[in-house]
């Protein structure tokens, strides 16, 4: 079995009297991809929240590439080697896609691309490499002939596939993607499972939220189910879709996901 990457240990977060994550514990191994589900309220966002340095946690830790793992700010964690994609995607929509992707490389160059304002040889070289990088993981999520494309004027499908090329453009140790499918359609969908596959058949760890079940059984390692902030199963989806606990918790909609 490969090596643990990520752990979370006891998780807890409070909001006033709503306990929305109770003692959440997680692990994710190298070239994973691990899922978080469970019905509407279940603790999913927050949980992704507190790992990704968006809320503060109440109680538990975590390790990261087995430290301790403090993510204080999300910069700190994108620094850290941990990148996301959102719900709701947040691109600058003004600018190309070529562009966007070159900003998520930003914590990877030594001059700063896009705040070069005295541009000496070095720092074009620099960001015609940087350029040419970006391109690449366009390329690499299938939408590489949009590069011009403002990001606002891509399809849905594609303006997500975008942001998971700016989060891989900081080439993080480990992706995590809310809700990736989310407004896709049929075809869209597919075509984003394929592109989850390669990422992890080139080494990389995943972790994902999403509501699509079905594509959630259908390519993660693990999957752990949360129900009203606890864990109510964890482990392969073969077990977890025979787990009673998660059937309840569904009534049955993981069968016709
Ligand atoms: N910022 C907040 N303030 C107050 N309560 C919150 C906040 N965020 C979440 N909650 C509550 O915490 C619980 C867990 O919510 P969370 O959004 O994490 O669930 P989820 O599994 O992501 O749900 P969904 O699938 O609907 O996105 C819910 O009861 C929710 O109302």
């Amino acid at each position: 079995m490969s090596k643990v990457l990520f752990t979370a240990t006891g998780l807890k977060k409070y909001f006033g009297g709503v306990t929305a994550v109770d003692g959440v514990n997680l692990e994710i191994r190298e070239g994973q991809v691990v899922g978080l589900i469970g019905p509407n309220g279940a603790g999913k966002t927050t949980c992704f929240n507190l790992i990704t340095g968006l809320y503060t946690l109440d109680a538990g830790h975590f390790t990261f590439k087995s430290k301790p793992y403090n993510p204080a700010s999300p910069n700190e964690v994108a620094r850290l080697g941990i990148a996301r994609t959102f719900q709701n995607i947040r691109l600058f929509n003004s600018m190309t896609a070529l562009e966007n992707v070159a900003v998520g490389m930003h914590t990877r160059t030594r001059q700063g691309v896009l705040g070069a304002v005295l541009r000496t040889p070095a720092q074009r070289r620099e960001e015609a490499r940087v350029l040419e990088q970006a391109q690449a993981w366009l390329d690499y999520v299938g939408i590489g002939a949009f590069a011009d494309y403002l990001a606002g004027q891509l399809s849905y499908g594609d303006q997500r596939r975008l942001e998971i090329a700016r989060a891989l453009a900081s080439e993080p140790g480990l992706l995590a993607l809310d809700e990736p499918a989310a407004g896709m359609n049929a075809t869209e969908k597919l075509k984003l499972r394929d592109l989850l596959l390669q990422i992890r058949s080139d080494g990389k760890s995943i972790l994902l939220i999403e509501h699509d079940v079905k594509l959630v059984m259908g390519i993660c390692d693990q999957v752990t189910v949360l129900d009203y902030g606890k864990v109510i199963a964890q482990g392969t989806a073969a077990q977890v879709q025979q787990s009673p606990a998660v059937i309840e918790a569904y009534l049955g909609g993981l069968h016709h996901g």
